[in-house]
């Protein structure tokens, strides 16, 4: 029986830091108190250096600026996005813990249709430590949820699952929509809380959005990279995007398991359609040739670290991205100085940053 025993969720307070990318005061945490208050945060602070960031009292953190990015990675910093929420996968690099929760400060705790507070975390947990099933569907979705479990004809050879690398949360109130879907449909919020996870199958893609997404550090992190979007770059807004079809090329390869659906986060405020149109609208052209070169993609059986994958990903994106745009080159060479850096802040597994801000015992 696929989870037959409701055993409680673990808080893993002391494996898992929370990334949050911000331009604003962080009052939004106190509405998280009750669920974040254990855990370590790291506030990736974009825009502006000089500007003081509020964080709520109680909460153990550390914050970066980009003055810190510049001191901690020197000229490698380059491949870290300025002016764009892009900024969080910093976030990534310099943890230490095995899982990272990214959430976006416009993003409040939403409740569920009994009408209680959603602990988006603990279901984000949940999702993390139970297999996935990216090689056979379940119709009955996750069955290793209490009250579920794999439906007949699913094959006993394949019920133990895989590793989960990668859990996507939704959005209820405003929903993650593409520019032109936000003018033609301002008025549009999503009220349909579905209650479900599933695992995205193997060989498929998906639109990954990072406002409310969990990920298993040490299976996906050197692959979690966001991108180089906002300031000086032709494009915003598919920072998510590049990281989620990245991602599931490389947990496909490497037999690991994606899951979207709960938990449902409350999306608080649309950002503007026209300033989003601006910054993704040559990536609604691009991505008609992106999204076929990542169906095609194949990484050789030799590539057996999340590394090695996505350096041979990057090879690729530079032999047949670079001919849709000059900016496939810069990423592609951005994506091996992302695993450099990577590298060199983890050479053990260790984070070696040090924040300039930190009001915590240390991370
Ligand atoms: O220049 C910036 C702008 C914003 N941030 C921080 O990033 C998140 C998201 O900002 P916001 O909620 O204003 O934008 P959305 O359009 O709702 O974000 C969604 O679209 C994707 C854009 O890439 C993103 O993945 C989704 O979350 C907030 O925390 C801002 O404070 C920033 O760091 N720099
Ligand atoms: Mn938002």
């Amino acid at each position: 029986m696929a989870g037959a025993s409701v055993t409680p969720t673990p808080l893993l307070k002391d494996e898992l830091d929370i990334v949050i990318p911000t331009i604003r005061n962080l009052d939004f945490l106190e509405m998280w108190r009750p669920f974040f208050q254990p855990y370590h945060l790291i506030i990736v602070q974009d825009g502006d250096p000089l500007k003081t960031i509020n964080v709520p009292e109680g909460f153990d953190y550390e914050l970066y600026n980009r003055n810190d990015i510049n001191r901690i990675l020197g000229p490698k910093a380059s491949c870290i996005s300025f002016k764009d929420s892009a900024c969080r996968c910093f976030g990534y690099m310099v943890s230490k813990k095995k899982y990272i929760y990214t959430i976006d400060d416009d993003c409040f705790v939403a409740k569920d249709p009994s009408g209680k507070d959603i602990n988006a975390l603990e279901q984000h947990i949940k999702n993390l430590l139970c297999p996935s099933t990216p090689h056979f569907f379940n119709t009955l979705y996750d069955p290793y949820r209490e009250g579920a479990d794999f439906v007949r004809g699913y094959p006993f050879s394949m019920r133990e699952g895989a590793a989960t690398a990668v859990s996507h949360g939704l959005w209820l109130n405003i929903p993650d929509y593409d520019a032109p879907t936000q003018l033609v449909k301002p008025r549009e919020r999503n009220t349909r809380y579905v209650d479900a996870v599933m695992t995205i199958p193997k060989g498929t893609l998906f639109p990954m959005c990072g406002m409310n997404l969990a990920f298993d550090r040490e299976l996906i992190g050197p692959a979690m990279y966001f991108g180089l979007m906002g300031d000086g770059q032709p494009i915003g807004r598919y920072d998510d995007m590049w990281a989620g079809w990245c991602i599931k090329v490389i947990c496909d390869h490497l037999g690991l398991g994606v899951k979207t659906g709960l938990p449902y986060i409350w999306h608080s405020k649309a950002s503007n359609p026209f300033v989003n149109l601006k910054k993704e609208y040559k990536g609604i052209y691009w991505q008609e040739e992106i999204i076929p070169f990542f169906q095609s993609a194949t990484l050789p059986k030799d590539c057996t670290s999340v590394q090695q994958c996505y350096l041979e990903l990057s090879k690729q994106v530079k032999e047949k991205l670079s001919a849709v745009d000059p900016y496939f080159t810069k990423l592609a060479d951005a994506m091996v100085t992302w695993i450099e850096a990577w590298d060199e802040l983890n050479p053990t597994g260790e984070g070696l940053a040090k924040p300039s801000i930190s009001n915590g015992p240390g991370k």
